[in-house]
């Protein structure tokens, strides 16, 4: 039987144990949608990434030796027991983050399995290449696991995102020293209980908990961890970069996005309406793929504002325990701040808000929560902080184009490159345009939509690599070439 109850104090996973820190030191764990401290994070440090890293070298020799098909069963175990506690697990998640219960259970947790279960079966089937030199010489290109490999990821989508590194890690036989985020770790706690259910052998996954600072930077610099994962903000991202690069460790980012919502008058408007209000404000806009910048043909324009205000202010803020809240509350009180002070230089810059601005207090239980209204500004440029910097909050921004020449500038506009979105119904011009865009991954017609089998990652600032299917095996393994004469 597996605990779901959570401690008072959440603990680390090493060595197949779970441990306290061993400063003793504590971060408060906060509920965003009632205010309140409901559990300690250990506040770890050097000492425990160094533990942690000890366990995953010894670990190391035999679960790099052990067939696939073995690690195949036990990290479907953990898919099976993830899809088995979903309900757990989703209520875990909601707490910690504030996202609405529904979207827990709907997308978060069943994600989680499907991360385990999507590359326990992928490692059966990798395989490398060969190359022949006629009459000459064969080449055959081993496919290696590294060793120790560091997986960071971030507080939007916990269990999803975490696993979306470790998964692949593991299953290429690589040991791994993790860390979540600290705004959002209890999910990753209980996945450790879950691994030990599961019978993963010990030391394989260390959990490691604590700040960027104080535990991120030391997996990074860990001269015995030579490759990190890392999703997270482009200024983490930078000083990752900046850390590892002179190190050569293979390095995987996936950062922020400023991603444009594209919209022609020729499109399918009430699915490109729908989709938009989700693009805009899902997760409470806390996706890296939201589509933050919303870029409407003039002479749908107007059509366009007025059925989607009208949408946006249908949408229930509120307790995400209810099943009727569309949003929930923003991750963090410190969260909460940036977005709304994103809400008063939009302001400052001239930009109107059409919809929303201003903080929600439910009352009740959620009356102490970090509540904000979705909200959507209009009448600013291109090259404005409020349209240049990533708000990931629920906040967009209107601009209209009158050409797709026009459309692909705005696109193109400033320094990310991580997603778009395309709606028409004309084929060449979608292609001609998905082309041109600047960003890792192009939806047309539709938004995160997955097929965990394909390339993902941004292009610019938006960081480097790619992870899914065979592209996170790849990352997860050393190619060596093996040259025979014949
Ligand atoms: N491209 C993607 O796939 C993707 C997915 C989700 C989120 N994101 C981005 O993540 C950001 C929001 O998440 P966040 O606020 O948790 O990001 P963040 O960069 O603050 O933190 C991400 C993780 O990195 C750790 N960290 C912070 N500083 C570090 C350092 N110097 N060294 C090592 N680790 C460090 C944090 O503790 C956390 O675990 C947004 O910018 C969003 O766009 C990107
Ligand atoms: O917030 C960022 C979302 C990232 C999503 C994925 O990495 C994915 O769907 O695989």
């Amino acid at each position: 039987m597996i605990d779901f109850a959570v401690p008072s104090h959440l603990e680390n996973y090493i060595g197949g144990y779970l441990i306290g820190p061993l400063s003793g030191k504590f971060i408060d764990n906060v509920n965003p949608a009632t205010g309140e401290v409901y559990c300690q994070i250990p506040d770890s440090g050097e000492k425990d990434v160094e533990l942690a890293v000890g366990a995953a070298k010894k670990a190391f020799p035999k679960w790099s030796a052990t067939p696939a098909e073995e690690r195949f069963l036990v990290l479907n175990r953990i898919a099976t027991l993830i899809d088995e506690h979903r309900d757990a697990l989703a209520e875990a998640e909601s707490t910690d983050n504030g996202k609405p219960l529904w979207l827990s259970k709907r997308v978060d947790i069943p994600r989680a399995s499907a991360n385990f279960r999507f590359f326990a079966t992928g490692i059966m089937h990798f395989s490398a290449d060969s190359h022949t030199m006629e009459q000459t010489a064969i080449n055959y290109t081993l496919r290696q696991p590294i060793g120790v490999v560091g997986c960071i990821s971030p507080w939007n989508l916990p269990l999803y995102l975490f696993t979306w590194k470790i998964a692949p890690a593991l299953a290429a036989g690589n040991c791994v020293v993790a860390k979540p985020s600290e705004v959002t770790p209890l999910t990753a706690f209980l996945l450790a209980r879950i691994c030990k259910e599961a019978g993963l052998p010990e030391g394989v996954l260390n959990i490691v908990h604590g700040t960027g600072p104080g535990v991120g930077e030391h997996i990074v610099k860990h001269p015995a961890i030579k490759a990190i994962s890392f999703t997270g903000s482009t200024r983490a991202g930078e000083r990752i970069a900046s850390i590892a690069a002179p190190m050569f460790k293979k390095l995987s980012l996936e950062l922020g996005g400023k991603n444009p919502n594209i919209i022609f008058a020729d499109c399918d408007f009430g699915k490109m309406l729908k989709t938009t209000v989700q693009s805009s404000f899902a997760n409470q806009g806390q996706i890296c793929l939201c589509g933050s910048r919303i870029l409407v043909e003039e002479s749908i324009y107007e059509k366009f504002k007025t059925a989607f205000l009208e949408e946006v202010k249908k949408l229930k803020v509120g307790d995400p325990m209810e099943a009727d809240s569309k949003q929930g509350a923003v991750v963090s009180k410190v969260h909460f701040d940036k977005v709304m002070g994103c809400i008063e230089t939009a302001k400052e810059e001239g930009g109107s808000t059409l919809a929303g601005g201003k903080a929600v207090k439910p009352e009740g239980r959620c009356a102490g929560g970090y509540f904000i209204e979705p909200t959507v500004i209009e009448g600013l440029g291109p090259h404005c902080r409020t349209n240049l910097e990533e708000i990931f909050g629920p906040v967009v921004t209107l601009q209209k184009f009158s050409t797709e020449e026009e459309a692909l500038a705005l696109a193109n506009a400033g320094h990310y490159g991580l997603s778009a979105t395309i709606w028409t119904s004309d084929v060449s011009r979608a292609n001609r345009v998905a082309m041109q865009v600047e960003a890792g991954i192009i939806w047309v017609n539709c938004w995160l939509l997955r097929d965990l089998r394909t390339p993902f990652g941004g292009i610019k600032n938006s960081g480097v690599g790619r992870e899914g299917g065979w592209e996170a095996l790849r990352f997860f393994t050393e190619a060596k070439n093996v040259c025979v004469q014949l």
